[in-house]
């Protein structure tokens, strides 16, 4: 389920589960996947992963746990195959592998070696599935040692796809290309199976905010962290600054507000045009989210409103009154009694947009 806390489970239990996955899919008979092979294959992802606040291991089970969670609810097996199921779930295990914490603006920006490696073209993404094909080179983690050469093309071609999709640059193609074949989508064109896959990485990798409050919080607070540390690397080393993580400019309302509304949202709800059985599992929740966000931010701007407004009236009294005498000590009580009401009023406002309750109207 989506609901699914990861944070109290240790790192070993987690790739328990990760490796229950595959079994509870069955692929280990389906596909002659050795148990201890994918042991190594799991274990080995686990170590490529990076002690970032964001990007680490457990952003990856993560997002293969909501893929998971996905397929069983619209019985993805049966609609795109069991292979292109194993393919999506490998893909969303090796999605981040040894993702250094700063994305692909910084990358570019910094010339760094990536960047140089891929001439500017997803470098991450690259090398999140360059690293992949190295785990699965060693004979004793390649979960598909038993694929003859044909079949080993089609999964390496559907896993390079598949993480690629996870760049956001490509967000906008891959929605509008996606929403184009909605209307008349054919499991039988295997464009369109590669354009769902698509949407399913991307909707798992950025899903975090279609689980309760209390799970989806935390990795925001761990993504700002990392945004915040590369929009500061930014500052010091005279690079442009990436303005969606700059300190100075974003709040985590305005933040997810803008993401939720332009991003994740629009995504979402193409893919539950084609699963009705996402809308209460996923879309809703998305929508929730974004409202209280809404009323978080309105309330953070009509605070900054008023705080505005009592400076100003501070300065005003203070060009305009005398300073001393009983004039002086009226003027400051007034100030006081001013302000004190501006301020329960805006508790109130911000109560008010926070809990909407008919009887606080
Ligand atoms: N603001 C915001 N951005 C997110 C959230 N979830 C994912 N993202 C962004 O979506 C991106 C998906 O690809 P990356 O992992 O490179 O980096 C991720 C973040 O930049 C979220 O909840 N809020
Ligand atoms: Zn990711």
């Amino acid at each position: 389920m989506p609901t699914f806390d990861a944070r109290p489970w240790e790192d070993e239990e987690l790739l328990l589960l990760l490796q229950q996955m595959y079994l509870d899919h069955d692929f280990c008979s389906k596909f002659a996947i050795d148990i201890q092979t994918l042991r190594n294959f799991l274990y080995e992802a686990y170590k490529n992963y990076n002690d970032v606040p964001f990007h680490n291991f457990r952003h990856c089970f993560c997002v293969a746990q909501m893929l998971y969670a996905i397929s069983w609810c619209v019985d993805l097996p049966s609609k795109i195959g069991h292979l292109e199921v194993l393919i999506l779930l490998t893909s969303c295990i090796c999605h981040d592998l040894d993702h250094p914490g700063y994305n692909n603006i910084y990358q570019i920006n910094a010339k760094t070696e990536l960047a140089i490696r891929y001439n500017d073209i997803s470098p991450l993404e690259n090398h999140h599935c360059s690293v992949a094909f190295r785990i699965l080179e060693n004979e004793d983690c390649n979960i598909f040692k038993s694929f003859s050469s044909e079949e080993f093309k089609v999964v390496r071609e559907g896993m390079i796809r598949s993480i690629l999709a996870t760049d956001m640059a490509r967000h906008n193609e891959i929605l509008t290309n996606f929403k184009e074949i909605l209307p008349n989508f054919n499991y039988d064109d295997k464009g369109h199976v590669n354009l769902l896959c698509m949407v399913l990485i991307k909707v798992s990798d950025i899903s975090n905010e279609a689980r309760p409050m209390e799970v989806a919080e935390p990795w925001l607070d761990k993504l700002l962290q990392e945004f915040f540390k590369q929009s500061d690397a930014e500052k010091l080393e005279g690079l442009p600054v990436t303005p969606f993580m700059d300190r100075d400019k974003i709040t985590k309302p305005s933040s997810q507000c803008s993401f939720i509304g332009f991003v994740l949202l629009p995504l979402f709800e193409a893919l539950g045009e084609l699963f009705e059985e996402l809308q209460d599992l996923i879309v809703q929740p998305v929508r929730e989210a974004l409202d209280y966000y809404r009323r978080l931010n309105e309330a953070n701007k009509e605070e900054r409103m008023h705080r505005k407004s009592i400076v100003e009236l501070e300065q005003h009294s203070a060009t305009h009154s005398p300073d001393s005498g009983k004039g002086g000590a009226q003027s400051k009580n007034m100030r006081k009694s001013l302000s004190f009401q501006t301020r329960s009023r805006h508790i109130f406002s911000v109560f008010k947009h926070l809990y909407p309750r008919e009887d606080m109207s």
